[in-house]
């Protein structure tokens, strides 16, 4: 009896140690996650859509962008020195313009401790420059993911997470403007998304430190589910969710919704299909777009991969370059759901 009772001390002492070592990133990127959505609430909330910039892919980034990945990587860096970063944005562009530069060194103050110079605030983003890979642990930085829905006062999140040896450990999603409750827009707003792997998915409001366990649906009738997509139709692939739906006799229309935001409703049980089709040949997935949700919809007991099935690499540098769109569902269909979605790309081919 004493015997067994030896074993099993140093196995329990090694769960607590480990569970520890995580609570502290947890804590930093829950705390580093909220400080950043505070300032994109800031902007959000004083939108003026003159403050973006053309970047060479077109899309549009803010003073917020910035600012909050200035934010993130300055408390990731403070915490966890020795981690590297792959961050969306850098500041060359940024370096280019002073009037934005002295609005974001503005706007990221507002949000730390001790303030910090505009060449500080310039390193700290640029401390995002990582490229990746497959060995030893780094961050993952969307600090606005879905920065159209944000400039067209929809849905954002801030994403950011941790990889380790090429797996998703940590995933934590701000998520400003999601309402607490899918089916009262009118009520309270914001969320906190939170996963460790092996330890499940959480939720929390802004409001409030409680957090609960989420997860996803139990809905087990492929006609019965409830899709979520891009707001963008280029994502959908020209009608081609719509064919992959009416082969699983969905009826009801999709949820269309911009950002990781769509992990988390998903994650939750309010929606039971995210799928986001290949838009071209050459798109590669870039990690910040998928880490942390990918995660939480594990960890709620959801599943997630490409379209042809192969589990998302997160190993192989910025992108998903073994990838080809995501398909994440409630676990319950994701037969079907990938039976449907291989049946409409052998059509295309
Ligand atoms: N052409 C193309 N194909 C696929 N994905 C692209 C493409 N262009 C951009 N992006 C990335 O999409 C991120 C936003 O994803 P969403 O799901 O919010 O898409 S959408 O804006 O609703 O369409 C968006 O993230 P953010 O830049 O952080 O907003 C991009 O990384
Ligand atoms: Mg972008
Ligand atoms: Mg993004
Ligand atoms: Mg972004």
């Amino acid at each position: 009896m004493l015997g067994f009772v030896r074993r099993i001390r140093p196995v329990k002492r090694y769960i607590h140690m480990s569970t520890l070592l995580l609570a502290k990133e947890r804590a930093i990127a829950v705390e580093a996650v909220l400080r950043a959505s505070k300032l994109c609430q800031t902007v959000f909330q004083h939108l003026v859509s003159a403050e973006t910039i053309s970047k060479k892919d077109k899309s549009p980034v803010t003073v917020a962008d910035y600012g909050a990945q200035a934010v993130v990587n300055s408390i990731l860096h403070a915490a966890f020195p020795n981690d590297p970063i792959v961050g969306e944005e850098d500041s060359s562009e940024l370096q280019q313009n002073k009037a934005t530069c002295d609005k974001v060194v503005d706007l990221a103050n507002s949000v730390v401790d001790s303030p910090m110079s505009t060449d500080e605030i310039l390193k700290a983003i640029d401390l995002g420059m990582y490229t990746g890979g497959p060995k030893g642990r780094f961050w993952t930085l969307d600090p606005i993911d879905g920065t159209k829905g944000f400039l067209r006062g929809e849905q954002f999140a801030v994403c950011l997470a941790l990889i380790v040896d090429g797996q998703v450990q940590l995933g934590v999603l701000g998520c400003p403007n999601l309402p607490v409750e899918l089916s009262k827009p009118d009520g309270e707003r914001g969320c906190l998304f939170t996963a460790v792997k092996g330890e499940g998915a959480y939720m929390r409001t802004f409001a409030s430190t409680e957090e609960r366990r989420i997860h996803v649906s139990n809905t087990s009738n492929p006609a019965d589910a409830l899709f979520c997509e891009s707001v963008e139709a280029g994502h959908s692939s020209q009608g081609d969710a719509a064919k992959i739906a009416s082969l699983l006799g969905i009826t009801k229309p999709s949820v269309r919704m911009d950002s990781q935001c769509k992990y988390g409703v998903l994650a939750r049980g309010d929606a039971d299909i995210y799928l986001r089709l290949p838009v071209s040949a050459t798109y590669e997935e870039k990690i910040w777009d998928h880490a942390g949700g990918s995660l939480l919809v594990q960890e709620a007991g959801g599943q997630t991969c490409d379209v042809y099935g192969k589990p998302l690499d997160f190993s192989l540098g910025r992108t998903l370059r073994a990838n080809k769109g995501v398909v994440a569902t409630n676990g319950k269909i994701h037969d079907q759901v990938m039976e449907a979605v291989r049946k409409v790309l052998a059509e295309k081919q």
